[in-house]
């Protein structure tokens, strides 16, 4: 049993939601409740060496990552980026500037007489290749334009979240299959970067239940757009009140978890670090500037000039580096082990009509197998069908057979007839 909870503890405990579902964070003396994850659960498995398996399957899992993440240095690493944020709060520029070229396109301003026109979100992802110091990164954006724009933002909440939702499905879909497609693209959100508007006060409601609905499903990470917009002093504050925020309704972000028992000095000190900067404060600029004499991407103002990449004006280097490099694959792992788990255990949970937790695991078994006997019902339909169209096809050939011979022999009897009239006109 101890064996079983460690296997997986992992990357449970590190995760915010933990912290929030299991307070006080008696990590290391109880064990997670079993319910996380159903197909982990010791009961779906009869014989006693069986309760190794989990351990087993984790171990198998970590060894294949740890291989996988050699082997995808070559490769090059896939990440997909939400950007949220209602118009105007820099998404736009922030995209372009990390990715370096004019990967969205800016919004052309609404004309007056359809300002009044409420268009909705439309979600769109964008590719791009990024190399980031000799290391190829297949970057998916996913801009949400129109989000915050309406009166009532909740169909916007709704679409998000669906739209979350249905990478998981097709994942969830793909893993049941029995022949994979080998073509299968993985579009699961592994960060969502939400973006406040620099009001200077707190977090607005639209932001708190966008954060709290959405923290659920995917990474999210919070920031403040323009941020060149509020003083040092005032920047501090909203900062400071934002978080406390995130903090009073109980939002769990992703706040670059680590364990001071477990994790390494460095991975303490680098995960405190960038906890200690959220939410980040973002200047986007796609112009270059000189300041004191270096070329620089920033933006130029009559008292003096802000800077992009300068970590005293933005955290936007730092970001950059945490989602592209340092925490991608942290994000990625997350993802698939524990929102991605928990979604599927509450969608099979749900598939299955009433019943307690145990109940529905125990119906998850059942619908396992009854999926198949379905399966082998099938097959020996198929099988039945390919049988009859045999004795068709050999019903059809000895039809011909018959066909052909009576036909020979009736050649024949012409041919003994006109050799027998040869004969008598001789
Ligand atoms: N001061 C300042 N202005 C910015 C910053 N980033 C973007 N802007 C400006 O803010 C305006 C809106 O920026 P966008 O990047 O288009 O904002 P968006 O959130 O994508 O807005 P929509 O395209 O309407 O959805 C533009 O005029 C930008 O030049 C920033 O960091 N600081």
């Amino acid at each position: 049993m101890t064996l079983y909870v460690h296997c997986y503890e992992e990357h449970t405990h590190r995760h915010p939601f933990y912290s929030l579902l299991f307070p006080p964070l008696a990590l290391h003396s109880v064990p997670p409740p079993l319910c996380i994850n159903l197909s982990f659960k010791p009961n779906l498995f009869t014989s006693s060496s069986s309760l190794f398996f989990p351990l087993y399957k984790k171990l198998h899992n970590m060894s294949h990552r740890l291989g996988g993440r050699r082997k995808n240095v070559k490769k090059g690493f896939q990440f997909t980026l939400m950007v949220v944020g209602s118009s105007g709060t820099g998404r736009t520029t922030f995209v372009n500037t990390l990715c370096d070229s004019g990967v969205l396109a800016k919004k052309v301003c609404d004309s007056p007489e359809d300002a009044h026109i409420e268009a909705g979100i439309n979600i769109k992802p964008v590719s791009v290749e990024l190399d980031e110091d000799g290391v190829r990164i297949s970057l998916t954006i996913v801009d949400t334009p129109g989000f915050g724009d309406n009166i009532d933002n909740e169909r916007c909440f709704h679409e998000i979240v669906a739209y979350l939702e249905r990478q998981y499905d097709d994942i969830l879909a793909e893993e049941s299959r029995i022949k994979r497609n080998p073509r299968f693209r993985d579009n699961r959100i592994h960060a969502l970067l939400y973006f406040i508007s620099p009001t200077g006060h707190a977090l607005r409601e639209i932001d708190i239940e966008l954060m709290r609905r959405l923290s659920p499903r995917v990474n999210v990470i919070p920031v403040v757009g323009r941020a060149d917009s509020l003083t040092p002093q005032e920047l501090k504050d909203f900062k400071r009140r934002i978080m406390e925020d995130i903090e009073h309704y109980n939002i769990p972000i992703y706040n670059f978890p680590y364990d001071v028992e477990e994790d390494d000095e460095d991975t303490i000190e680098e995960n405190s670090e960038l906890r200690a900067l959220l939410p980040f404060s973002i200047i986007g600029s796609d112009e270059e500037i000189v300041v004191n004499g270096r070329t620089v991407r920033g933006r130029q103002y009559p008292w003096g000039a802000v800077e992009v990449d300068n970590p005293q004006h933005s955290d936007f280097g730092r970001l950059r580096s945490a989602l592209l490099s340092s925490h991608l694959q942290d994000l990625k792992e997350i993802t698939h082990d524990f929102l991605y788990e928990n979604y599927r255990t509450e969608k099979l949970s749900r598939t299955v009509s009433g019943g307690d937790q145990d109940d529905a695991a125990m119906n998850v078994d059942d619908m396992a197998s009854q999926g198949v006997r379905l399966k082998e019902e099938q097959l020996r339909k198929e099988e039945e069908k390919l049988r009859e169209i045999e004795l068709k096809v050999q019903r059809e050939i000895q039809e011909k057979r018959a066909e052909l011979s009576s036909k020979e022999e009736a050649l024949r009897s012409l041919e003994a007839r006109l050799a027998q009239a040869q004969i008598a006109d001789a």
